[in-house]
C-alpha cells in the first residue's frame, strides 16, 4: 500500500540495483563516487545555492537537443547571448517513455546525417561521461527538464552525472503526461527519485527538486495548480529533500498570476517542513501561442512584467517561435532578453495593484480546502489521500489525459479574464467558493449575452493564440 513513508535503504539499493538491467549506461553509476564527482565542482555550478542567494528572480530556458557537442554550444548559447542565468536540459520523448533504444537509435542518426533526430537529449544513453561533459563545459549550473512518469533510472544517471536540479512528480508528471499509468506506481517510483535526491543532500549534496507546476498548461485553476504544488512538496519532503522549487503556469492575468505566485510562496512555507528551503518559479504561457512573432513577445514581455511584481525566485522564459515548436538557440534567446528587459524596467518600481490581496485570499482558502480535503481522505498520509481523493474526484485537473484523474473540472476565464471554475465534478470545494465562481462567470455570461457554457471554455483555449486574452463571442 503506497505511503508517505522514507524508503528505506535497503529498498533504495533494490530498486536502484533491478533499474542497473534497464540500459547498459547504468552500470557507471556509483553512489560514493558521485558525491566526491559533485564535490569537485566550482560554486557557480551548485545549483540550489545560485538559485536561493539570488537577489532577483534568475531565468531559465527550456534546451534539449540529441548530441552533446550540440547540447553544450547550444546552452552555452543561451548563457552568452540570451543571459541565462540557470540552464535546462531538456530530455527527448523516448527517453521520457523509458524507450532507452529508441533513444539510442535517434543519436546514432543524428550523429551520422547531423539532424536533430530527438526533440530533447537523451541523457541516459549519453551515460554519466556524457552528462559530465556537459557539466563541466557550461557556465551556469544545469536543471534536467522533462515530462517522465518513471524517472528513476534518468535520476540514477543525471544526478551522478553533476545535474544538482530535477524537475517533476508523481502527479504533474502523471496527470499532465500519460494515460495509462496509475497514481499509486508513480507515487512509489517518485518517492525513489526523491530518496536519492535526499540521500545525495544527507551526503552534502543539496539536489533541487522542482514539482511542474502548471500540470496540462491551459487554464489551470491555481487554487489546482498550488495544491499539487504543496502535495508533491510533501512528499518530496519526507524523502529527505531540502531544496524545493514550487512551480506555477502563467494564466495571463496580471492580478491572478501575482496572487498566484504569492500564495504559492506563503502556502508552501506554511505546509513543508521548516529545513525545507522553499522557492517559487513562474512559467511564461504554457497555451497555445500567437504564430505572429511580434504577438509572441508580448505574450512574453507580460510574463516579464508579472514576474517583477511577483518576484518568483525563476522565471522560466519561452520564445517567439513557441507556435512552431522547438526554438532555435537565437529565438529561445531572444525571449530571454525580452523577460530580462520587462524585468530590469519594472522590478524596481513600486507597483500597487488593487484586488491582488483580495485574490490572493481567495486562492489561499480555495487551496486549503482541497489539501484538508486530501488529508482527510488519508487520515493524515498525504500519499493515500491523493490517491483516494483522485479516485473520488474531490481532486481533479481539467484536461487530464490521465485515467487516474475525473477530468471533470472545466475552467473559463471571467470579466476580468480571471480563471475561474464553470464544471467542479466532485472538487473538493465548499458552495460558498464555488458561489464566487459562478457568480463571475454569470458576470461575464451578462456582458456577452450568453449562457455559461463549455464554449466559453473552447473560446478562451484558443484565445492567446489568436492575439487576445478572453474568448469573446465575435
Ligand atoms: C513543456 C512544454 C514546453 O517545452 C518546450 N520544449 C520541449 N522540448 C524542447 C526542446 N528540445 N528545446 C526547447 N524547448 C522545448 C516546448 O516548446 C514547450 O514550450
Amino acid at each position: 500500500m503506497t505511503r508517505d513513508k522514507r524508503l528505506p535503504e535497503s529498498e533504495l539499493q533494490r530498486i536502484a540495483s533491478d533499474l542497473r538491467d534497464d540500459w547498459p549506461t547504468a552500470e557507471a553509476v556509483e553512489f560514493t563516487e558521485a558525491v566526491e564527482y559533485h564535490g569537485t565542482l566550482p560554486a557557480e555550478k551548485r545549483f540550489a545555492e545560485v538559485l536561493e542567494t539570488a537577489d532577483r528572480p534568475l531565468l531559465q530556458p527550456r534546451a534539449g537537443v540529441p548530441r552533446l557537442r550540440d547540447q553544450i554550444e547550444l546552452l552555452e548559447g543561451l548563457r552568452t547571448e540570451g543571459g541565462a542565468d540557470l540552464l535546462p536540459t531538456t530530455i527527448d520523448s523516448y527517453t521520457r517513455d523509458n524507450e532507452y533504444a529508441k533513444a539510442q537509435e535517434g543519436l546514432e542518426e543524428a550523429r551520422e546525417t547531423g539532424e536533430d533526430t530527438l526533440n530533447g537529449f537523451p541523457a541516459v544513453n549519453h551515460g554519466v561521461d556524457g552528462c559530465r561533459e556537459l557539466i563541466e563545459s557550461v557556465g551556469a549550473p544545469v536543471e534536467v527538464r522533462h515530462g517522465t512518469p518513471d524517472a528513476r533510472l534518468l535520476a540514477m544517471i543525471t544526478f551522478a552525472g553533476g545535474f544538482q536540479s530535477f524537475e517533476g512528480g508523481p502527479i504533474s508528471y502523471n496527470i499532465p503526461y500519460t494515460k495509462r499509468r496509475d497514481l499509486a506506481q508513480t507515487i512509489e517510483q517518485w518517492q525513489f527519485v526523491d530518496r536519492l535526491a535526499g540521500l545525495y543532500t544527507e551526503f552534502g549534496v543539496t539536489i533541487n527538486r522542482e514539482p511542474f507546476g502548471p500540470l496540462t498548461g491551459t487554464l489551470v485553476p491555481p487554487c489546482i495548480a498550488i495544491a499539487v504544488m504543496v502535495v508533491e512538496g510533501l512528499l518530496s519532503a519526507t524523502q529527505g529533500v531540502k531544496s524545493l522549487t514550487l512551480g506555477y503556469g502563467q494564466v495571463g492575468t496580471l492580478v491572478q498570476d501575482v496572487a498566484a505566485l504569492r500564495a504559492l510562496q506563503s502556502l508552501g512555507d506554511e505546509y513543508l517542513p521548516d529545513d525545507v528551503t522553499v522557492t517559487t518559479v513562474f512559467h511564461e504561457w504554457m497555451g497555445g501561442f500567437p504564430p505572429d512573432e511580434a504577438r509572441a513577445n508580448g505574450v512574453i514581455g507580460l510574463g516579464g512584467a508579472t514576474a517583477a511584481i511577483a518576484k518568483p525566485d525563476k522565471v522560466i522564459t519561452k520564445s517567439p517561435q513557441e507556435f512552431r515548436g522547438v526554438p532555435t538557440m537565437e529565438a529561445n534567446a531572444a525571449g530571454l532578453r525580452t523577460t530580462r528587459q520587462l524585468i530590469d524596467m519594472l522590478l524596481e518600481q513600486d507597483v500597487q495593484i488593487d484586488g491582488i490581496d483580495a485574490e490572493q485570499e481567495f486562492i489561499e482558502r480555495s487551496t486549503r480546502a482541497l489539501l484538508d480535503t486530501i488529508l482527510e481522505r488519508g487520515e493524515g498520509d498525504v500519499a493515500r489521500g491523493t490517491i483516494r481523493a483522485f479516485e473520488t474526484g474531490e481532486f481533479d485537473v481539467p484536461f487530464a489525459p490521465s485515467e487516474s484523474a475525473a477530468g471533470q473540472v472545466l475552467p473559463a476565464r471571467d470579466d476580468d479574464g480571471r480563471v475561474r471554475i464553470l464544471e467542479f465534478g466532485d472538487l473538493a470545494l465548499p458552495d460558498e467558493i464555488r458561489e464566487i465562481h459562478r457568480t463571475k462567470l454569470d458576470t461575464r455570461a451578462e456582458t456577452e449575452g450568453r449562457e455559461p457554457s463549455f464554449k466559453m471554455v473552447a473560446d478562451d483555449v484558443d484565445a492567446i493564440s489568436e492575439g487576445r486574452l478572453i474568448g469573446r463571442p465575435d
